[in-house]
């Protein structure tokens, strides 16, 4: 069974270390489940569009995809691994890229 698992859920050190960054950039955990959100406002719709179109290159190769709503210039976020059901490190480094790309589009 754990053969089909690409990572187990974060351990609660790994919450201690690897979530606690990120829930200081405004990051902020899910009320019913075990996800975490974010809220991204850029300029216009082109520059949220440009926020997406790079975290969807890095979904793709990492298998590993979003839960979004766009409109206009806001998007929000949701990161969970569906496949445990919760936080794994996976999400971690697609919500750490996002930080990334955000801070592209701010300067
Ligand atoms: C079959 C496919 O590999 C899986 O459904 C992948 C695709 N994208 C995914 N995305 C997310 N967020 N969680 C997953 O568990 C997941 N699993």
């Amino acid at each position: 069974m754990f053969l089909f698992c690409q990572a187990a859920k974060l351990t609660p050190d790994e919450r201690g270390t690897k979530l606690s960054p990120l829930l200081a950039n405004r990051w902020s955990l899910v009320d019913d489940r075990d996800a975490i959100k974010k809220e991204f406002i850029f300029k216009n719709f082109n520059e949220a569009f440009g926020f997406m179109s790079r975290v969807a290159l890095l979904s793709e190769k990492m298998d590993h995809h979003p839960e979004w709503f766009n409109v206009y210039n806001k998007v929000q976020v949701t990161l969970s691994s569906h496949d445990v059901d919760g936080l794994s490190n996976r999400d971690i480094k697609l919500a750490s890229f996002m930080d990334t790309v955000e801070k592209v589009f701010l300067e």
